[in-house]
């Protein structure tokens, strides 16, 4: 009997692959998506797969970083990290790239208006996402994020009131808001945790978006646990 799409939605976690697992076969045509399960970076191309409904056409492949399997690096992934996608006998790196090119490449719903003004907002978004947000905001760890932090998180703010057509960066979902909820939903835990700061105290529209991203089964099935983020963050102090 076929599943129901609703049931596909939720997937069982797989044991990760380590140093003591075989690799998959490798370029037989099967189109695999490497990731961690702790990893924010593939977690933005795990969104990007469910949300687009490839739950079939797209294998997760976890991998155990710490401990990870000699053959990634030798055989699918010379960069060593993940994410990687291998799809038509190549392999593709890096996450803001991917999302893009899983957005163009595979069927399912568009992540990424058509729209001139939206597109060239995205753009600008994209690139301050990985270069300025998320840099300020771990260096802050080291220092004061609630003075640190407070021009990056406004700017995360601001943007989320330009388009009014609906709750998310460019109004309509996007890969803005994938690319910026692995980290945000991270820094959130994080900063009140460790330093009780409230990034959404002053911010409604970032608090909104949340609880909406929040929502999403498509992105709150790859959520990591709050407390590894904590212990994992705080080698960044
Ligand atoms: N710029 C890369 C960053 C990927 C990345 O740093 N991934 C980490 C895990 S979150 C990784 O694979 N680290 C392994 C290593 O550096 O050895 C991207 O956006 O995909």
């Amino acid at each position: 009997m076929a599943l129901s799409p609703q049931k596909c939605l939720v997937e069982d976690r797989q044991v990760p692959l380590d140093a003591t697992s075989d690799p998959p076969a490798l370029f037989d045509g099967t189109t695999r998506l490497y990731i961690s399960y702790t990893c924010p970076f593939a977690q933005r191309v795990w969104i990007t797969r469910n949300l687009k409904g490839l739950q079939e056409k797209i294998k997760l492949v976890p991998i155990n970083l710490p401990n990870r399997p000699a053959w990634y690096k030798e055989k699918v992934y010379p960069a060593n990290k993940v994410p990687a996608l291998e799809h038509n006998g190549k392999i593709i790196g890096e996450s803001l790239d991917l999302i893009k090119y899983v957005d163009s490449n595979f069927d399912g719903p568009s992540l990424y208006p058509e729209d001139s003004a939206k597109r060239e907002f995205g753009e600008d978004l994209l690139k301050y996402v990985d270069a300025t947000f998320i840099k300020t905001v771990f260096d802050s760890f080291k220092g004061d994020p609630v003075k640190e932090t407070a021009s990056v998180f406004d700017h995360v703010e601001n943007a989320l009131q330009k388009f009014d057509d609906g709750p998310f960066f460019l109004g309509e979902l996007s890969l803005v808001d994938i690319a910026y909820i692995p980290f945000i939903e991270r820094f959130q835990v994080f900063l009140d945790e460790v330093f009780k700061y409230e990034i959404i105290i002053g911010r409604p529209t970032l608090a909104a978006w949340i609880e909406k991203m929040n929502k999403m089964v498509e992105h709150t099935q790859t959520k990591t646990d709050s407390e590894y983020v904590i212990n994992y963050f705080k080698k960044f102090m």
